[in-house]
């Protein structure tokens, strides 16, 4: 890495001897703890075992118990198989002699001494964060190389400077383990990185779960890693709130969320839910594809006022009063009547479909009123509620009433914005008639990404009518703290939860009837859910609108947020992060930048920088972990030659990265350009995991491959996106970019030597 400074220092001078002991002695370790691992995994599966054995008989009561009781088994059955995985990772030695291990989960004996420290707990931090100014506490620390249940290598740290074996260090804490895991082949997976976190990662991780997170930092900084880790971390600090309230987590795609969802369950963490902004409304099936300067436009803050005025153009008075005819008796629906009764509804400040209720009751009433007077005499007890019921079921009044107060769906109201350009015009005089035809769509199309936040506005100001579910509400608190009171017997006289559940989490077990659902799966289906912390990642693409929807399922505004404002692509996502996020969380967001790039090699990483600032996007300081021998080529093509330079690339790239369990090739190209390639390099059928992908910009963003052969980087930078998609087009490989092209190159883009005057390095 550049700019080494004192610090750390590593001791891999020993005689061959003495690492031979030692690797035998952290051997005996390591055998100690898949022995408590092994025993643990056993007692939990015979406990499982005789619960599922009691059969199916008893009381629904003990039925329901008995399965929460097998949730709670299987839950620590899958937790314990997950850490299987390089189970101990380090090794702390303190300055009083004591030595800790620190691992994926906290092991204790059967006596209840610790063996192995949760890397989460405060006693694993040292770990992460020690250095030899900073010791902490620590002489020594010691990264453990294990392959299965094998040692087979030691790094060790010395911080004590006045050590005999102190020499000069780094500062990448635990390098050659970091630098092993940076080499190594891509699966197509992402890893965790509990073993080699470092300094400025762990402390955005254990950063306070209060208040809004924001990560700045360029491609290949961890962000996404970082993410994750901290999402564990939290599940883990704070496991009372959080296990009830659930974790959510927004990605950009499927192919992203597929691309990271081995990374909690390896950390032992499965309640987590995991979703895009278009799949975040239960129900509604948003895969129609739309003009981005549409998308941009509905993203726009300014339509929050758009759909508020469009439901209360469903809240009008008629252009004249209204007759019917009732047993022989006119009656007027009079405009002043309807204005008053509107007037009354809104101040109940409910929502549209629930305020409708009391304008309806003040309609009815008012009408009953002049039927009595009609009579001579007022209405009053069976007489008067008959005639309500009269009024209430006449057609006329019915469709009047609907007339000035509709009951709406979400769906009805949004698809009426776009399908009846009178009530777009009516409901968002803000918008320039360009920007309003944008919007316009045939009725029935498919919903959009776009589209998701404004219905989700729309169903916050529409409401549901929710009568019933209250009173059912009411009915399940008393049984609630019925079973909590038990729950808190049971876990106390049979020690069952072993630290992982509470009483509350088993009481809502054995009240749950019918399908057992976990946190994550009754959040996922309930659009009111709130969460306990949302975790955003590359947030820079979310429009004003959807920050809204996301902070109403996270009202205490407790967010991470990682992303980088140079990769935005969306046209409705963020320039800047105060522009975008000083409206949503006000001065509540906190900024923390990542500034050390993992991924790609120097060379290709400085290309990228230079292609960027060229460009003139807000880059942030990087700077490279390593570099890699021939990390860049540039290949310039015949023009009529450019499919058949690619197949050249990509055959080679296959043949050297390419291997029986990793190794990963994505050719990137505009997205026009994408379709012809597939079929010339004959992938048209190769699915997502693939060993080589054709894949467009806004495809690869957040992923990462052995190679990636970057095709016309002069197409891709055209677009108003154009040089965020270059940029991240150029910061995918962990091993080489092969750029293959025709056209002139965007300037910054070729290496360093081949273009006079261009910076060598950012
Ligand atoms: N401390 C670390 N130890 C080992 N590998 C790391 C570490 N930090 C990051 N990495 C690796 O670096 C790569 C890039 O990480 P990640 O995808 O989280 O970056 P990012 O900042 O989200 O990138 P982008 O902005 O391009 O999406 C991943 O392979 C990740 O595992």
């Amino acid at each position: 890495m550049d700019g080494r400074a004192g610090g750390a220092t590593r001791g891999r001078g020993r005689d061959s001897v003495g690492r031979k002991d030692e690797l035998r002695l952290e051997q005996e370790v390591v055998d100690t703890l898949y022995a408590r691992l092994d025993e643990l995994r056993a007692a939990a599966r015979t406990r499982l075992d005789e619960v599922r054995r009691s059969g199916p008989s008893g009381s629904p009561q003990n039925r329901s118990e008995r399965d929460a009781f097998a949730t709670l088994y299987e839950d620590r059955v899958a937790q314990l198989d997950a850490v299987e995985d390089r189970l101990a990772f380090g090794r702390l030695d303190l300055d009083d002699g004591a030595r800790r291990y620190v691992g994926r989960i906290g092991l204790t004996d059967a006596e209840h001494s610790s063996l192995l420290t949760d890397w989460r707990a405060p006693a694993a931090q040292a770990f992460y964060r020690a250095t030899a100014a900073h010791p902490d506490g620590v002489v020594r620390r010691r990264h453990l190389v294990t392959r299965g249940r094998e040692v087979t290598g030691l790094e060790d740290e010395l911080l004590d400077l006045d050590a005999p074996e102190a020499v000069t260090g780094t500062t990448l804490s635990g390098e050659g383990a970091l630098l092993a895991a940076m080499a190594a082949g891509r699966t197509g997976r992402m890893g965790d990185i509990v073993a080699t976190i470092q300094a400025e990662q762990d402390a955005i991780i254990r950063s306070s779960l209060t208040g809004a997170l924001v990560v700045q930092g360029g491609p290949g900084t961890g962000k996404t890693a970082v993410a994750l880790h901290r999402a564990a971390y939290l599940l883990y600090a704070h496991r009372r709130v959080l296990e009830r309230s659930g974790v959510l987590l927004v990605g950009p795609s499927h192919s992203f969320l597929r691309y990271i969802d081995q990374v909690l369950p390896s950390l032992g963490e499965t309640g987590v839910v995991s979703t895009t902004i278009a799949d975040l409304l239960p129900g509604v099936v948003a895969d129609g594809e739309e003009d981005p300067r549409a998308a941009q436009v509905k993203g726009r803050a300014v339509m929050a006022r758009v759909v508020r005025r469009a439901v209360r153009a469903r809240e009008r008075v008629p252009a004249a009063d209204v007759p019917v005819r009732l047993d022989g008796h006119d009656l007027l629906i009079r405009r002043r009547d309807v204005r008053d009764a509107i007037a009354k509804a809104r101040r109940t400040h409910k929502p549209h479909n629930l305020a409708r209720v009391t304008f309806v009751r003040e309609m009815l009433s008012r009408l009953a009123e002049q039927y009595g007077r009609q009579l001579g005499e007022p209405l009053v007890g069976e007489d008067r509620a008959l005639v309500l019921e009269d009024l209430r079921s006449h057609r006329d009044v019915r469709v009047a009433l609907n007339l000035a107060w509709l009951p709406l769906t979400p769906e009805r109201l949004v698809e009426d914005l776009w399908t009846k350009p009178h009530r777009l015009a009516e409901a968002a005089p803000e918008l320039s008639p360009q920007d309003r035809r944008l919007l316009e769509r045939p009725k029935g199309s498919p919903w959009t990404p776009a589209d998701v936040p404004l219905l989700d506005e729309a169903a916050e100001l529409l409401g549901e009518d929710d009568q019933a579910e209250r009173a059912e509400a009411a009915a399940r608190a008393a049984q609630r703290a019925q079973d909590l009171e038990y729950a808190r017997q049971v876990l106390e006289s049979s020690g069952a939860g072993g630290g992982i559940v509470g009483a509350d989490v088993l009481a809502e077990r054995f009240a749950a009837s019918g399908p057992r659902l976990t946190t994550a799966e009754r959040a996922a289906q309930d659009r009111t859910w709130t969460y306990g912390h949302v975790v955003v990642d590359e947030a820079q693409e979310l429009s004003a609108m959807a920050w809204r929807m996301l902070v109403r399922r996270c009202p205490t505004r407790s967010f991470t947020v990682v992303g980088d404002v140079a990769q935005t692509s969306s046209l409705a996502g963020a320039r800047s992060w105060q522009g975008m996020l000083d409206p949503v969380f006000h001065d509540a967001w906190r900024l923390a930048e990542l500034t050390v790039n993992y991924r790609t090699p120097a060379s290709v990483a400085d290309a990228a920088r230079r292609a960027a600032l060229a460009a003139g996007l807000p880059v942030s300081p990087l700077t490279s972990a390593r570099d890699v021998p021939d990390a860049l080529r540039v290949v310039e093509v015949a023009p009529g030659d450019l499919h058949a330079g690619v197949r050249a690339e990509v055959d080679a790239a296959r043949a050297e990265f390419v291997a029986a369990e990793s190794g990963r090739v994505a050719v990137v190209a505009a997205a026009a350009a994408t379709a012809d390639l597939r079929t010339a390099l004959d992938l048209a059928d190769a699915g997502p995991d693939a060993p080589v992908v054709v894949l467009d910009p806004v495809q690869v963003k957040g992923l990462e491959f052995d190679a990636v052969v970057l095709v016309e980087p002069a197409q891709v930078a055209t677009g108003r996106s154009g040089a965020s998609d270059l940029y991240v087009a150029m910061t995918r490989p962990t091993q080489r970019l092969v750029v293959v092209h025709a056209a002139p190159l965007p300037a910054g883009v070729a290496p360093a030597r081949a273009e006079s005057g261009a910076p060598a390095s950012a």
